[in-house]
């Protein structure tokens, strides 16, 4: 039970077990920070003049504190040890001027810096949100949807971190690091050589915590990827963990994966919490040996207070930007965690490819034709479709119809390209399809599935999103034809009305007749329609099957359907068995010869009885 696990770690908050419980998504390979910013810099690229901006303000920031720190000086040594007010008005102007400065260059350099960082996530998350809809539907689909969306969100930002962030840090603090160790030096070389004193455990504590830092943030993206992939799964599938009364199952699992994530927090947040403590205990080493040996020379007159006061504040400048440089080497190794995550996805290419001079096709005639078509799905062992020939002429249309797992859907999708056949070849108007551009093969084909997919807009733009410069009148066109006009324009938003994620606030047929409506509106040549009535009773099968019909009407359609019934007027159908075709003929035909079809017709007609004669009235 999970809670035992819970409580021991509650109980040893620190302890050094770092093995977490639940599964972590797989870990992406390691990339090298340099690698990281040879893959990201081209985002800054466009804005290399700004950044140039940012850099200068984030230079001229650190000569002003050191100015500041100066007039202190000036004001102990001239003014308050004196007790001479000559100097005061000037030096209270020089104050205030350089305040002023200081104030207008944070504002620009916060600012700018901002613009900068929003608009590199902008263009890298769009970049690979794009590049994901270019990958293989296959890679997707074998993904743990939360963990992709984890990338895109959080992993995105943790690079922002390195590369831009990263960046103008590393250069302000190496920049400050020169600029006050010389300050220290003109100050007094004796006082500055010690305080350099403790720079290099300085250097080796920071190194000692960097590596382990990383490690425990790369397994904390990962967790975090987790819980989002069970949180998804779990809530999309909410309906069948009602059904099957698994809440406390899937509570337990992603209470299992928050414990993982649980567990390496605490150990990247015990590192980070003693790594603190550790850089302030030798920084007051540092200040402690100066104010000794600072008080001795201020015996022997070698520095006067103010030159020892300033120089205090300038060592307590300079651990800032070292101390800072050992956490920025904790957030490059965290941000690192973040991009090899992200970099492996942008590193995956798309299974099917344009190939160089593509084919560019406007509107085909609708030859459809499979020859001798071989597939296997990648990584799978075997063979789904052996030898599979057919043709459709334009117009005419073809079932494919069979047992579970037979092959139908996998015919539909290699007719839409997701992939390519592995030997044999599939063409549409006589042109293999990997001659031709993928968006024009795919663009005249319009598809009905059996998973009705309908996004969370109103139906107008669900039925638009067929044809996205259709005229409102040609979607109430499209609307009437699959017979959705009335019951749209029953509901109290008419076309304006929200359909809900998944399209889940309209009923399974009214769902499918606004993606016949869609379909209709892209008038393609050719419709594939994949088990278009299933799930669907009588009445909805009947209402949907005369919409399908104007739908196919002029169209080579290819049908999959497990209801032998509604495709028995099909110019040809198409039994497969195991992914070859088995029978092929027109129903006649098959009947006649008294086969496996005649065998499941019979079946069928004895199951569906009633259906098929609400259809014949439809
Ligand atoms: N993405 C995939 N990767 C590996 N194998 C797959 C994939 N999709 C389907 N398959 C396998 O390919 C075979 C054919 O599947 P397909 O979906 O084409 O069958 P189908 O005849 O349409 O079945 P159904 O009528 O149940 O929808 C099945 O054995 C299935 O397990």
């Amino acid at each position: 039970m999970t809670n035992t696990n819970f409580f021991a770690r509650i109980r040893y908050p620190f302890g050094v077990n770092t093995s977490s419980p639940g599964e972590t998504p797989e870990a992406a390979p390691p990339v090298s920070v340099r690698e990281i910013f040879r893959r990201f810099w081209p985002y800054l690229r466009p804005y290399r003049g700004w950044l140039c901006v940012v850099m200068t303000l984030i230079l001229i920031a650190p000569v002003l504190d050191a100015a500041t720190i100066w007039f202190f000086k000036i004001l102990v040594d001239k003014v308050l040890v004196p007790r001479d007010f000559s100097l005061f008005f000037g030096l209270a102007a020089a104050y205030v001027v350089v305040t002023l400065l200081s104030g207008l260059i944070s504002f620009g350099d916060r600012y700018l810096s901002t613009w900068l960082a929003e608009r590199f996530l902008l263009e890298l998350r769009t970049d690979l949100f794009r590049h994901l809809h270019e990958l293989s539907v296959e890679f997707l689909e074998r993904r743990k949807i939360g963990d992709t969306l984890s990338r895109i969100t959080g992993d995105i930002a943790a690079i922002e971190n390195l590369v831009l962030s990263g960046l103008t840090q590393t250069i302000s603090y190496a920049f400050k690091i020169v600029l006050f160790t010389g300050a220290l030096f003109v100050l007094s070389w004796q006082l500055a050589i010690a305080s350099l004193v403790t720079i290099p455990a300085f250097w080796l504590t920071a190194r000692f915590f960097s590596h382990r830092i990383k490690a425990a943030s790369r397994e904390k993206r990962q967790r975090t990827g987790s819980i989002s992939s069970v949180a998804e799964e779990s809530l999309s599938n909410a309906a069948l963990v009602k059904a099957y009364g698994r809440e406390n199952s899937e509570t337990d699992r992603l209470h299992r994966e928050n414990l993982g994530s649980f567990a390496a927090e605490l150990v990247a947040t015990r590192l980070k919490a003693l790594f603190s403590p550790m850089i302030q205990l030798l920084e007051l080493a540092g200040v402690l040996i100066i104010v000794g040996l600072g008080t001795w020379q201020l015996t022997q007159n070698a520095i006067s207070l103010g030159g020892l006061l300033v120089f205090l504040g300038f060592l307590s400048q300079l651990y800032s930007p070292v101390r800072g440089f050992g956490q920025l080497s904790n957030t490059v190794f965290a941000a690192a965690a973040s991009a090899e995550r992200v970099i492996e996805l942008l590193d995956q290419q798309p299974t099917v490819h344009d190939p160089i001079r593509p084919r560019r096709l406007n509107r085909a005639r609708g030859v459809v034709a499979f020859d001798d078509v071989t597939f296997r799905y990648p990584h799978a062992e075997r063979d789904v479709l052996h030898g599979i020939s057919f043709t459709a002429a334009p117009g005419q249309t073809i079932a494919l119809v069979g047992a579970s797992g037979s092959g139908k859907s996998t015919t539909g999708k290699l007719l839409l390209r997701f992939y390519d056949p592995d030997s044999g070849a599939i063409t549409l108007d006589g042109a293999d399809l990997r001659s031709m551009q993928q968006k024009s093969v795919r663009h005249n084909v319009s598809v009905v599935l059996q998973d009705v997919l309908a996004l969370d807009m109103s139906i107008r733009e669900n039925i638009r999103w067929g044809k996205p410069d259709a005229t409102d009148d040609e979607v109430v066109c499209a609307a009437r034809a699959a017979d959705a006009h009335e019951f749209i324009t029953g509901l109290p938003d008419g076309y304006e009305t929200r359909v809900g994620p998944h399209g889940r606030l309209l009923s399974g047929g009214q769902r499918q007749r606004i993606a016949i409506a869609r379909a209709m509106i892209r008038d393609a040549p050719i419709l594939l329609l994949d088990e278009p009535t299933v799930g669907l009773d009588a009445a909805a099968t009947a209402r949907v099957l005369a919409p399908l019909r104007r739908l196919m009407a002029g169209r080579t359609t290819i049908v999959v359907s497990h209801n032998l019934i509604t495709v028995r007027d099909a110019d040809q159908i198409l039994l497969l068995d195991h992914g070859r075709i088995a029978e092929a003929g027109t129903h006649p035909e098959l009947m006649g010869r008294g086969g496996r079809y005649a065998e499941l017709y019979r079946l069928h007609e004895r199951d569906h009885a009633a259906p098929d004669a609400e259809r014949e009235t439809a």
